[in-house]
């Protein structure tokens, strides 16, 4: 596949303007089952356009009536995703690739007075992804250190052969940065915003999408 590296759903109109819309939405936020519902439904979607991609083989299969053929997929991609906030995306994939194996990665942003965003790894639960198509699901795409610092990781259980990278939402410093740290790798955005602010939120965004999906942090 060589298509474009880089696909931005909304900007063909679709479902995923509606998804999106509500994602960023202060009235709708309030609701957090439909928030998680709406990450995961745009997973699908991301699902459904990476599907599109992916190397398929013909099969013959038998109905009541006759056999047919088909395509069907040549071999399953494996999912990742960053805990917490990535999980109700990985789970709208995983709806879709539901034979797909997993990998969870455990990172989070120390924010400090003063200082730099601090991105700390600690939890890497990983299946052999030598040779396998990778798709990394994160929704927001904002600095884009954790994304390629988890892909780093994970590069210790093996060398995928594809790689695709897919968020809800970017911000362009952190499209930027993950273009340059994984040039291999095809990108899907629910949407690309504006900016960063100085807290590393995107603009305009949504806020921030693990607390919105399952709580405040304390
Ligand atoms: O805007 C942002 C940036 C990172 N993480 C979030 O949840 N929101």
């Amino acid at each position: 596949m060589e298509k474009n590296k880089l696909n931005i759903l909304i900007n063909t109109p679709s479902l995923a303007n509606h998804y999106v819309a509500e994602l960023r939405d202060t009235t709708i936020q309030k609701d957090s089952m439909r928030f998680r519902r709406n990450l995961e439904r745009l997973g699908e979607l991301l699902a459904y356009e990476i599907s599109k991609t992916l190397p398929y083989t013909t099969a013959t299969l038998t109905t009541p009536l006759a056999q047919t053929e088909t395509k069907l997929l040549a071999e399953q991609p494996v999912l990742a995703t960053i805990l917490r906030a990535g999980l109700p995306l990985y789970q709208g994939m995983l709806n879709y690739f539901d034979k797909a194996y997993s990998t969870f990665v455990g990172a989070y942003r120390v924010e400090e007075e003063n200082t730099q965003l601090q991105i700390n790894m600690e939890y890497l639960a990983s299946t052999n992804l030598h040779d396998k198509i990778l798709i990394l699901a994160d929704p927001m795409l904002a600095t884009g250190r954790s994304l390629v610092e988890s892909y780093q990781g994970m590069l210790r259980h093996g060398k995928p052969k594809q790689v695709h990278i897919a968020a809800a939402i970017a911000a362009p410093e952190g499209l930027a940065y993950v273009q340059q740290k994984v040039p291999e790798a095809y990108i899907w955005l629910g949407a690309l915003d504006d900016h960063l602010n100085e807290r590393s939120y995107i603009v305009p965004g949504l806020g921030d999408a693990g607390d919105l999906a399952f709580g405040p942090k304390v």
